[in-house]
């Protein structure tokens, strides 16, 4: 078993990340997480680029801790409002991961957009930086359109004011394996198992 690290103390990005490695059969690779190492310090994520951002954490915990490890950067980057919250999507409101807040405040500031202006999508940068120092950095995009309230209860953050492109139904509506096949991260993490593949010996 090679031991991968994901470089993330998002609990519900955790899971869709080690979701859509077991849909894809990568076996050979025991996934953990943040909590599961020994605490180091985290750099504050002040990229300009979801992929700054992915790089530095994923090349952060390689050096406190010598595991292979995946970092994931991720945000809604909204047309209407010139590409924000974008980097950052995780405080948009003010406080840390306040899902709630961040919702509330990007439906209020859409109040006068109307439908056909819309549009925006979520993205997700996704690091794999070994201890060797080879490095992978890769991108999923998912293309939809801002609600104008949030509806369902799956996923996270965005996921009740996200409709993606081509249904009616909010990403928080979707069941997981659903989204996984469509979503930005699920883009992300497939063009990355060539090289997990390779890590795990398959
Ligand atoms: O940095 P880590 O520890 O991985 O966890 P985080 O929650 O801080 O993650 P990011 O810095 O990448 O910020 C991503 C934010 O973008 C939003 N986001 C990312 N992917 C999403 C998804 O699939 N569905 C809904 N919202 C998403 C969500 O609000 C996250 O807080
Ligand atoms: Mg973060």
């Amino acid at each position: 078993m090679t031991r991968v690290l994901l470089a993330s103390r998002n609990a519900k990005k955790l899971g869709e990340l080690r979701r859509i490695l077991e849909a894809e059969n990568v076996r050979g690779v025991e996934i953990i997480g943040l909590d599961e190492v020994p605490p180091f310090e985290e750099a504050p994520e002040t990229g300009a680029t979801f992929e700054e951002n992915a790089l530095a954490k994923a090349r952060d915990a390689v050096a406190a801790t010598g595991l292979p490890t995946i970092a994931d950067d991720s945000g809604i980057a909204v047309d209407a409002l010139n590409g924000m919250p974008g980097v950052l999507s995780a405080r948009w409101a003010g406080g840390h991961g306040d899902d709630a807040a961040n919702t509330a405040l990007v439906l209020a500031q859409l109040s006068d957009t109307p439908d056909e202006r819309r549009g925006g999508g979520f993205v997700c940068a996704a690091a794999l930086v070994l201890p060797t120092g080879e490095e992978h950095v890769v991108r999923g995009e998912w293309r939809g359109v801002l609600a104008r309230k949030p509806s369902g209860t799956n996923g996270f953050g965005y996921d009740p004011i996200f409709v993606p492109a081509g249904g009616d139904r909010t990403s928080a509506e979707m069941d997981p394996a659903e989204k996984d096949a469509a979503s930005h991260r699920g883009l992300a993490m497939r063009a990355l198992l060539p090289h997990l593949r390779e890590l795990a010996g398959q």
